[in-house]
């Protein structure tokens, strides 16, 4: 494996500059170049200040003549289906294309349709002959902290060319145009995640993975089997007990959510980057929805106190190419509040229901104080990496990943 440490892929971005291969894109945009990490002498903070409204530009930017914009009305039946198809054959596949996300269309609403989101922040290309969706882009509105200062933000996310539209140079121009109408809306900085190494990355995550169908990953090449182990041994290694230790776990509530939403607060104050969540985002982004979001929370039998939170999204995963199975059915570790109850019973709890809903897989990023538990509970590191980007702010240094309590979908 190549040395990938940040330094040598600067160096090599720097290289690639220099010989005029790389896009001239990201040494435009107001982001961390490479050539100033280490400048101490550049304050942490916006990297450029807001323009007027009435500087911003007025109309689209211009796409290839035979492409238009579109607007893709998330609430609409036939949109969002239009839009699940294009992510389902078109969106992040792995290194070795054996594996595709398969966002579903009720978790593509509840992603794309939290409190006070903007409907032109959901944008499209269609081509004008066929008015086929080739390309879509997406940001949402969020109140993300970075150390004592709330900024409005936008989440920027699903950036999916068609594939055979790929090196048509589409990317840049639809970066540009949902900067504008994010500007259009006077925010003017935005949060977002890459599996590749862009200007610069705030902190770059690990994922970690726990088998709970060890057999079926075998199978599908998710897993290998360990060395000296059998299937009979690998299956009872990742065995679980049938139902949580905890007292008091339960389902999250509509009734939990103020209590929820404090101890959220207090438990994500300790992050240097996380999101400001309030009660309507709480109840929005945290109560169980079938097939997209599943939240527990730990009350005393005692005192009926809410002591302790966990939650995972449901993200499935096409399978290419397997004859016995098409789809991988992954939980990936949401936001978890531990103070009573220690993490470690936490997650296995989470575990343990995960594997009652038949998932395949239960994912991790090494964030906020998920190192703790990942090697304990049997998680094995994967080979994507996540990294975190901040647009037009600015921090004098890289995280680490226990710094950062933000999970984007
Ligand atoms: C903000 N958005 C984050 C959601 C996940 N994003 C986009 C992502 N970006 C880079 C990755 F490295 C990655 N990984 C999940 C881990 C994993 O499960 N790897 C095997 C696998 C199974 N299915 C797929 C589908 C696509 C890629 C890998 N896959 C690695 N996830």
């Amino acid at each position: 494996k190549e040395d990938s440490s940040l330094a040598t892929i600067a160096r090599r971005f720097q290289d690639s500059i220099s010989l005029g291969k790389t896009h001239k894109f990201w040494e435009s945009q107001p982001v961390g170049q490479f050539k100033d990490i280490g400048d101490s002498s550049l304050p942490e903070g916006p990297i450029e200040p807001p323009t007027p409204l009435s500087e911003v530009k007025q109309e689209p930017y211009n796409l290839p003549t035979q492409y238009e914009w579109t607007t893709c009305d998330m609430e609409s039946e036939e949109t969002c289906n239009e839009v699940y198809n294009l992510l389902k054959n078109n969106y992040v596949e792995d290194d070795e294309n054996m594996f595709r996300f398969n966002y579903s269309q009720e978790f593509l609403r509840w992603a794309l349709c939290p409190p006070g989101y903007y409907p032109s922040w959901h944008i499209g290309v269609r081509a004008k002959a066929s008015q086929k969706l080739v390309a879509f882009i997406t940001g949402v509105p969020a109140r993300i902290r970075v150390r004592d200062e709330v900024v409005k933000m936008v989440e920027i996310n699903f950036l999916c060319v068609h594939k055979k539209l790929r090196s048509k140079r589409l990317a840049p121009v639809m970066i540009k145009e949902v900067t504008r109408r994010v500007h259009l809306e006077n925010i003017w900085q935005a949060a977002y995640t890459a599996g590749v190494v862009l200007p610069t990355p705030i902190t770059t995550c690990q994922y970690w993975h726990r088998s709970l169908n060890p057999k079926k990953l075998i199978d599908v090449g998710f897993s290998r089997l360990g060395a000296r182990m059998t299937m009979s041994r690998t299956i009872k290694l990742y065995k679980l007990p049938d139902s949580p230790a905890t007292p008091g776990f339960r389902k999250m509530e509509l009734r939990d959510v103020p209590a929820v939403t404090r101890l959220l607060r207090n438990y994500l104050s300790q992050f240097v980057v996380a999101p400001d969540f309030d009660e309507n985002d709480v109840e929005h982004w945290l109560l169980p929805t079938e097939n997209v979001v599943d939240s527990y929370l730990v009350e005393s039998p005692e005192t009926h106190e809410i002591t302790d939170f966990c939650s995972f999204y449901t993200l499935p995963s096409s399978i290419l190419g397997n004859q016995n199975y098409l789809t991988l059915k992954a939980a990936y570790s949401y936001y978890n509040v531990s103070v009573k109850t220690p993490l470690l019973q936490l997650m296995n709890d989470a575990l343990i229901v995960a594997k009652q809903k038949d998932f395949d897989v239960f994912n991790a990023l090494d964030v906020m104080h998920n190192e703790s538990f990942l090697k304990e509970l049997k998680f094995g590191p994967g080979d994507g990496q996540l990294h975190y980007y901040l647009y037009n702010y600015r921090l004098q240094h890289a995280l680490r990943p226990s710094e950062l309590g933000l999970v984007l979908l």
